[in-house]
């Protein structure tokens, strides 16, 4: 059995980054920037106003100017202003030619053609926008490896972009096994166990920005799971099975991923709950084998998986690691690593009830997974411990 550490290290060592794909911006958000991205033109294109009032050209003691036109925003209808003229101007709007200055309308009075100036801090150059003073042709508005939040899409639609390189959000299948799982809705028989893990998996996938899932079930036998996972690997970039990962008779995951020729990186971590956790490859694809236990699952998926995911789109991972203070002593027996549902606030950290990892309940309260370390077996309150905030 190997270390959380180890095998956190080994997944990240047999994870590659997807190919770039070009794709429309609209589509984008939460991508990583495979590409620089430069701007074709400059924004502002024209020296444009930012208030309504009237445009100017910029000397000192001016007191009154002689209304010539209209500037309106969207036309394009290019004017040049002479000295001793104003012209009408709305915000977004282009200054004519040779103004440099716009005063807001509630500094003026109008009379007739004439244009009075009451603003004692009028100075050349306020309320007018440069010409490329967001940004000028060429230069770079984002680098490759940067994340396309919202104000990214926003910023480079701005600058007229329309298509991306990306580093693409893998494409993933869930394999449910086991003869047990009845779904929700349909009465439970005896000895069923209603179908969870795809329900908390594919919020979770969906929640890290995964639109492509797939779900799919195999019956607790050898051939069908080999058949199901070799149709699983021909589409997809993960495969992420749950249950039948352990040792017991029905428990065929590692003999079907050898069958369909993936290659285990390792089987079994020292760590509760998901001790049987498995983990293989066949060239770039990821494969891993969840303990069907519910709360096992997501631990694992908060551990292991979702690192692995960032990792595949070069996104930065959606799990915070921080330290914290136990508010209350724990023991536990040494030569684990043990993940408890908690709650984190105010840099304090509390164990919720209901550990065991056939169950949800406190998993379904807590923002947070106690990270409680392999050796060590007594914990004391106020002992600083490693917390990894769960998104939300
Ligand atoms: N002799 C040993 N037995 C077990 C060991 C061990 O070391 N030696 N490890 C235990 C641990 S720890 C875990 S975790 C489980 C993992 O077993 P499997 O991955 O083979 O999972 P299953 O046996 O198929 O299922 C376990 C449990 O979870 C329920 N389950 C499975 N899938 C779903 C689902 N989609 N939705 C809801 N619940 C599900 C299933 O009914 C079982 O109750 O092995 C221990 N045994
Ligand atoms: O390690 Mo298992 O996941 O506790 O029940």
């Amino acid at each position: 059995m190997i270390s959380v550490e180890q095998a956190k290290k080994l997944i990240q060592e047999h994870t590659t980054a997807l190919n770039p794909v070009q794709i429309q911006l609209s589509e984008a958000a939460g991508h990583t920037l495979a590409q620089d991205i430069c701007a074709s033109c400059d924004i502002p294109a024209f020296r444009q106003s930012s208030m309504d009032g009237y445009a100017l050209k910029f000397e000192e003691n001016l007191a009154e100017l002689c209304l010539a036109g209209e500037m309106a925003a969207g036309s394009d209808k290019e004017n040049t202003i002479n000295q001793g003229e104003a012209y009408r101007i709305f915000t977004g709007a282009a200054l004519p030619n040779g103004a440099d200055t716009v005063i807001m309308q509630e500094k003026v009075t109008i009379e007739g053609d004439r244009v009075f100036l009451n603003d004692p801090n009028l100075k050349a150059g306020i309320n007018a926008r440069e010409k490329g003073s967001e940004i000028s042709t060429g230069e770079i508005a984002m680098t490759r490896g940067s994340q396309l939040t919202p104000a990214a899409l926003g910023f480079l639609a701005g600058i007229g972009t329309t298509e991306v390189s990306v580093y693409p959000q893998p494409k993933i299948a869930i394999i449910l096994t086991g003869n047990e799982l009845q779904k929700p809705g349909l009465p439970l028989n005896f000895g069923q166990v209603y179908e969870s893990n795809s329900y908390a998996l594919k919020a979770a996938l969906r929640q890290a920005g995964i639109s492509s899932i797939e779900v799919l079930e195999a019956k607790d036998d050898l051939e069908t799971l080999t058949e199901v996972l070799n149709a699983t690997l021909k589409t997809n970039d993960m495969i992420l099975l749950t249950g039948g990962v352990s040792v017991g008779d029905y428990d065929f995951v590692i003999q079907a991923a050898g069958n369909c020729g993936v290659k285990q990186i390792f089987h079994k971590v020292k760590q509760k709950p998901g001790k049987p956790l498995y983990f293989g490859t066949k060239q770039n694809q990821l494969i891993f084998g969840l303990p069907g236990n519910p709360s096992s699952v997501l631990s694992c998926f908060y551990n292991y998986v979702l690192p692995a995911i960032a990792l595949l789109s070069n996104t930065t991972s959606k799990i915070q690691q921080i330290e914290a203070q136990l508010t209350a002593a724990y023991q536990k027996p040494g030569g684990l690593t043990h993940f408890l549902k908690g709650r984190y606030d105010a840099g304090k950290a509390t164990a919720l009830g209901a550990q065991e990892s056939y169950r949800l309940s406190s998993f379904a309260q807590a923002n947070c997974l106690i990270c409680l370390e392999e050796e060590k077996t007594d914990f004391k309150i106020g002992d600083k411990i490693t917390v990894f905030l769960l998104p939300n």
